[in-house]
């Protein structure tokens, strides 16, 4: 509950307006001269949300300077708190003096309770709102600081949703527990495998990667565990398989979903015990290997449709980590685009805005293929929107009931250039942001 000191030498005013804020779910706490109500807030301080004072204390004073003292002393020791200040309506001008230096507002005695209650509780959620703000600030520019000490494998992001998949990344590093990185297709499952494997205890072991979607499955399983000479058509010599390679590293199972159910049965126990066999072999072996595995398969659907063992999942998925699609961290499209194109060529507004408005299906990877699919197509040094081979954000809709520049500038200011916060706030699609951007020639 939000608290409220009031510091006032009458105690009737005190208790009325005690009663008038339990009323609305506010404490209040008292204070009958402004020593005491300044030890209170030495002692509460973060405790209590806003501060009502009244401007004279000794009865025979009627000049408000002990209230103008008092104020000034609150704003020293606590500047961000707010002060109303009570005062008789004889007495207005130096209490409007002091909201010209910062009181948040006066109120002349009588008071009008709706307005005094409409200003606290504004005044309260303004302040909610901002500490969590500065929480906010705080622990982003902390996260950040943090990353700074990892080796992020040359990752590139802007945008807060792919900064908390990597912030995670780190953390779960450093623990032996199995990972599942969930994603579609080319979104960087592979990238944040890298990440946690650089960052973790195995660093210096080896990375072994096993797409199991790019393998027929009779031959996965002999691809993990390893086959002796013999033991299926075609193996004419012995083979180590990717878990021995991986002995005291990590193994990256991609596309985990793949894996038939007679090798997920072994996975499993090479996950419970370190033990294996390879196939055609009685020999156990004993690895340490990190496992990380991905997938962009739903892998629940599959256990219940006996595809997928659900025994192993919650194996692998001790801590999930997932990926959103590119189109869902719009922020990475262009710092990525710029990290693609490595200086080589830059891009013009119009294939900017093509580049943002794009819904990649194929994510990550199909934007470094665009980009170097325009390095090879544009003319000169500046790639535009025509050399992108991407549908160019379509032609303008009729001009009635639109936003004007000065509304669409304005809220991309606000936004700080983040076309979809911009758009969201116009009511518009970010695809129609772009459109009238580029017709009326507005970059971000
Ligand atoms: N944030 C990033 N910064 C730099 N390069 C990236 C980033 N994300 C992905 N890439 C690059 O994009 C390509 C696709 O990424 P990656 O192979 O990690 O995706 P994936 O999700 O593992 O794909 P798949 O599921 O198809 O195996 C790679 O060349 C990778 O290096």
């Amino acid at each position: 509950m939000p608290t409220v000191l009031i510091i006032d030498d009458n105690a009737a005013i005190a208790v009325a307006l005690d009663v008038l804020f339990s009323l609305h779910d506010i404490d209040t706490l008292s204070a009958a001269s402004p020593e005491e109500g300044l030890a209170l807030l030495a002692r509460q301080g973060a405790g209590i949300d806003l501060v009502i004072q009244d401007m004279n204390f000794t009865a025979d004073t009627t000049s408000g300077a002990e209230g103008v003292a008092l104020f000034r002393e609150i704003r020293r020791r606590h500047p961000d708190l707010p002060v109303i200040l009570l005062t008789a309506w004889t007495h207005l001008d130096a209490a409007v003096n002091l909201v010209k230096a910062g009181a948040a507002d006066y109120l002349a005695k009588p008071w009008d309770d709706q307005r005094l209650l409409a200003t606290v509780t504004n005044l309260i959620e303004l302040g909610q709102a901002n500490r969590a703000l500065a929480q906010r600030m705080h622990s982003d520019i902390r996260q950040r600081r943090d990353l700074e000490r990892h080796d992020l494998r040359g990752m590139i992001w802007q945008d807060p949703a792919t900064e908390r998949v990597i912030h995670l990344a780190c953390q779960v590093a450093k623990s032996d527990v199995p990972v599942l990185i969930t994603g579609p297709n080319g979104s960087g499952k592979e990238r944040i495998a890298e990440i946690i494997q650089a960052n973790s205890s195995v660093r210096e072991g080896p990375f072994v990667v096993l797409n199991c979607g790019a393998l027929p499955s009779e031959l996965i399983e002999a691809e993990l565990f390893g086959a002796d000479a013999g033991a299926y058509t075609g193996a004419s010599k012995a083979r180590e398989g990717k878990f021995e390679a991986a002995d005291g590293g990590t193994l990256f199972l991609d596309e985990i979903g793949n894996l038939p159910l007679a090798g997920q049965m072994k996975l499993l126990r090479v996950l419970e015990t370190g033990r294996f066999e390879r196939l055609g072999s009685n020999r156990e072996r004993q690895v340490r290997v990190r496992v990380i595995s991905a997938t962009n398969a739903d892998l629940q659907a599959m256990i219940r449709a006996g595809t997928f063992r659900e025994d192993l999942f919650y194996r692998l998925n001790v801590i999930e980590l997932a990926l959103p699609p590119l189109a869902g961290r719009p922020a990475d499209i262009l710092p990525l685009a710029h990290h693609f194109l490595d200086g080589r060529k830059t891009l013009d507004a119009g294939a900017q805005a093509t580049l943002q408005a794009h819904t990649w299906p194929g994510n990550v990877r199909e934007l470094k293929n665009v980009m170097a699919r325009a390095c090879l197509l544009a003319a000169g040094d500046v790639i535009k929107a025509s050399d992108l081979g991407l549908p160019v954000a379509a032609a303008p809709v009729a001009a009635d009931a639109e936003p004007d520049r000065d509304a669409i500038t304005q809220a991309l200011r606000r936004a700080h250039g983040v076309v979809a916060q911009a758009a969201a706030e116009l009511g518009l699609s970010r695809q129609a942001l772009y459109r009238r951007m580029e017709r009326l020639g507005i970059a971000r």
